[in-house]
């Protein structure tokens, strides 16, 4: 099996909705996602994340709307016809068939002869590093060399996209993370446009280029992880990825420029286009600690501890300012064991990384 970017088709989605009976799953999905990209659905449990991406490979009810794979409508056309590989969670291996008899099946179906057969088994068992495994059952294998089966096995067909459902939930936390990067290594080997859906956004964050996250059939923003993180376009997107802290209230015009007052009375001068009703949001590590002078160009809050956390590498305190609790995450460094539940203490918050939403 080569590399195939040559072939590589980006999938476009236009306005898809896909109800189960009476129950709208996907409420008029768009969607673009270039060739070779890896790229992440993103969403809480029930967020309709499986049920997009069988739609694309064309599993359950049909959809209202289009997909595109390259320039062609696949919509109308059965699953087999898609040229869709697609990785199930439950990996669906045939017990009674060798690693090679299960990897070589999809080609035996379409007919591939039978010294063709051995050369591509053999580049895909080799590509997920299970070459010495071909004679071995899947009960004989671990969850992770199960999950290479299923991979190899999708890929030997060489499919123009391929689709994994939560591949690794399967797996303990130390395999998951290995395996996340022999995903990634192997998706950019073979230069296949991949979509990979998932309800974790650290494993989202790691693997993706591109996120959609979703949230009750509805895409609620695309983008880089990053991109995501640092400016959420609503309070869901902000609250799934990471903490996030949440001041609600409303910006006034004053005398001397614009003042934010939250809905438990605590004012602070905040600059900002709009007026009215909004809420601001920033993470914990956007909060310092202020021990001594004020740092200039910060607006200040003041709080008492209300319970610290020691993780390590920071100490997460929860801070009870004018009513409401706000995160913060602090570098430990020594010095700071002082900061005790109950202690009054100043907090610095960086204006240029809040997020105002309206
Ligand atoms: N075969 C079905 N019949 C009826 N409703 C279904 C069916 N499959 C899924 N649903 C419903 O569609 C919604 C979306 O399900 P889907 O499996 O796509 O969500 P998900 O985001 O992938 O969740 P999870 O992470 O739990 O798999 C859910 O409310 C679910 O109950």
């Amino acid at each position: 099996m080569q590399p195939n970017n040559k072939q590589q088709v980006g999938i476009t989605i236009k306005d898809l909705t896909l109800a189960f009976g009476e129950t709208e799953v996907l409420k008029g999905v768009n969607l673009e996602i270039e060739p070779g990209e890896f790229f992440a659905f993103l969403g809480p449990s029930g967020s309709g994340k499986s049920t997009l991406l069988r739609a694309i490979a064309g599993f359950g009810p049909e959809p209202q709307g289009q997909i595109l794979l390259g320039d062609e409508d696949i919509k109308a056309l059965p699953p087999w016809r898609r040229n869709v590989g697609m990785v199930f969670q439950s990996y669906a291996l045939w017990p009674h068939m060798t690693v090679r008899q299960n990897v070589a099946y999809g080609l035996e179906e379409r007919k591939v002869p039978t010294s063709e057969i051995r050369e591509r088994v053999d580049n895909a068992l080799n590509l997920v590093g299970l070459y010495h495994l071909a004679e071995r059952r899947p009960s004989q294998l671990s969850g992770g060399q199960q999950q290479r089966v299923a991979i190899a096995r999708t890929v030997v067909v060489e499919p123009r996209v391929l689709l994994l459902d939560e591949p690794l939930s399967n797996l303990d936390a130390n395999l998951r993370e290995q395996m996340r990067r022999d995903l990634l290594e192997l998706q950019r080997q073979l230069g296949l446009t991949t979509i990979f859906v998932t309800h974790d956004q650290e494993e989202a964050n790691t693997i993706s280029d591109r996120i959609a996250v979703l949230d009750q059939g509805v895409i609620q923003q695309v983008g880089k992880p990053m991109e995501l993180y640092d400016n959420p376009s609503n309070k869901f997107v902000a609250d799934f990825l990471g903490t996030a802290n949440m001041l609600n209230g409303r910006l006034h015009e004053g005398l001397n420029g614009k003042t934010f007052m939250t809905e438990f009375g605590v004012s602070f001068p905040f600059d900002h286009p709009d007026n009215g009703a909004m809420s601001l949001v920033f993470r914990p590590q956007s909060l310092e600690i202020c021990d001594e002078d004020m740092v200039p160009n910060r607006i200040e809050l003041q709080g008492s501890v209300k319970h610290k956390e020691f993780l390590g590498h920071l100490v997460r305190y929860s801070i009870d300012v004018g009513g409401q609790v706000l995160m913060v995450d602090d570098p430990h460094r020594r010095g700071a064991e002082h900061i005790e539940n109950g202690s009054s203490i100043r907090l610095a918050l960086k204006p240029e990384e809040i997020v105002a939403l309206r």
